[in-house]
């Protein structure tokens, strides 16, 4: 059904990609063989997603020589470890700088497969095929990749854009309903951020998204990917207001880190993130009460944690933090709302605030 498709520009001048989002597109062989035209094609999958959907890509790329990696599942395995075994089957393989690689799954594989393809022989294409809401809306696009440390999230990494993006909105029918939930919580971030429109709508919609009504997953998935692309064209590589696309990243990756990238998926660190952000802005005296709790209140209709683990102290957020990628001259800064969607940068702020809200004192 081509009259399903959308299409998105990423515009980098020469490094300009598509972001392709419909139903079917996995299956399609001629925007696979368009896309992926190389000999030699690495597929770096998991052990959950590779099962369901290998096969359709497989096919749908046709006769070449194609290797398939299949990763074990969970954010655990977004380390440096688990790439070796995937070069050493590029290098046993022979493939050469001529080779593409294919990210076929959630974030994670997305910025790991991403991450092998920026440092394979110190760099190859790569395309990614996100099969989660959050890759499609967020992850596959713009390019961030890389690994966690212990010490902290995202650490290790490169910045290398894929040549396209496929979202075939089909496959999140398989998407286990905690990880829907999840990618929902980076779709409120852009309305939070910058989108007051898309958050009217959001409010009126959730239930349709959350039921995975074709109609809503189609326009989210188009309305978030056309909000990155912009920011993205602006600020590729974080000098400025990319680092809006990190709102309640500060609070939530250190949420992650200490709990080890364990227990916690990386929307629901992140959902915690934006209401602690939504209530310090409150705090600050940026945003009233009732947009605080407004935004709060979305975050919980979609069952997304609207509190920090209860046994995350302030010393160890501030610890995990202090390693924060947007710190400056060792300077913490944070993402704030001055408003509902209407976001910042900044590091001037109340520190009696920032305190308040990470050992979670009741909201005025
Ligand atoms: N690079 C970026 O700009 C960026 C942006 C946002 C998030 N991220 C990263 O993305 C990661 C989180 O991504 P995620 O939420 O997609 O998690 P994920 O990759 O772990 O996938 C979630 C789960 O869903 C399973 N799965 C994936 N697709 C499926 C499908 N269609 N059907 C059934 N099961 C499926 C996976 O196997 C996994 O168990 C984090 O590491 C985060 O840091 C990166
Ligand atoms: O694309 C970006 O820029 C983002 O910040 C998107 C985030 O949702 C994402 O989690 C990203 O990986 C965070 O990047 P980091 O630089 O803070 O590690
Ligand atoms: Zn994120």
């Amino acid at each position: 059904m081509k009259h399903d498709r959308r299409l998105v520009e990423v515009a980098l001048g020469d490094r300009s990609y598509l972001i392709h989002i419909g139903r079917g597109l996995l299956r399609d062989a001629a925007l696979m063989r368009e896309n992926i035209p190389a000999r030699q094609v690495m597929i770096i999958s998991n052990e959950t997603v590779a099962p369901l959907y290998l096969d359709a890509l497989k096919t749908a790329l046709g006769e070449r020589r194609i290797t398939a990696a299949s990763l074990p599942d969970g954010e655990q395995e977004k380390c440096l470890e688990s790439m070796l075994p995937v070069f050493d089957e590029m290098l046993v393989n022979g493939f050469g700088r001529d080779c593409q690689v294919v990210a076929l799954g959630g974030g994670v594989i997305g910025d790991l497969a991403g991450f092998v393809a920026a440092t394979y022989q110190r760099g190859v294409d790569f395309v990614q095929v996100p099969t989660t809401l959050l890759a499609m809306v967020d992850s596959s696009v713009g390019g961030k990749t890389g690994v966690n440390h212990p010490r902290g999230k995202n650490m290790i990494g490169a910045f290398h854009q894929p040549r396209a993006v496929i979202a075939d909105l089909a496959v999140l029918e398989t998407l286990p309903d905690r990880e829907l939930r999840a990618g929902m919580a980076e779709v409120i971030k852009y309305a939070l951020l910058g989108d007051r429109e898309f958050l009217d709508w959001l409010e009126g919609h959730v239930d349709a998204a959350l039921a995975r009504e074709p109609d809503a997953l189609a326009f989210i998935v188009e309305r978030c990917c056309r909000n990155k692309a912009a920011i993205v064209a602006a600020d590729e590589r974080e000098a400025g207001q990319r680092a809006l696309l990190n709102l309640g990243h500060t609070f939530g990756h250190a949420i992650e880190a200490a709990r080890g990238y364990g227990d916690w998926l990386h929307g629901e660190a992140i959902a915690a993130g934006m209401c602690m952000a939504a209530r310090m802005s409150a705090r600050q005296g940026w945003i009233t009460p009732q947009d605080r709790d407004r935004a709060v209140a979305l975050i919980a209709r979609v069952g997304l944690p609207t509190q920090p683990p209860s046994d995350l102290d302030a010393v160890r957020f501030r610890e995990f933090m202090a390693r924060d990628k947007k710190n400056r001259d060792g300077e913490l800064r944070l993402v704030l709302l001055r408003g509902l969607g209407d976001a910042i940068v900044t590091a001037d702020y109340d520190d009696a605030a920032l305190t308040a809200t990470l050992e979670g004192r009741a909201d005025a």
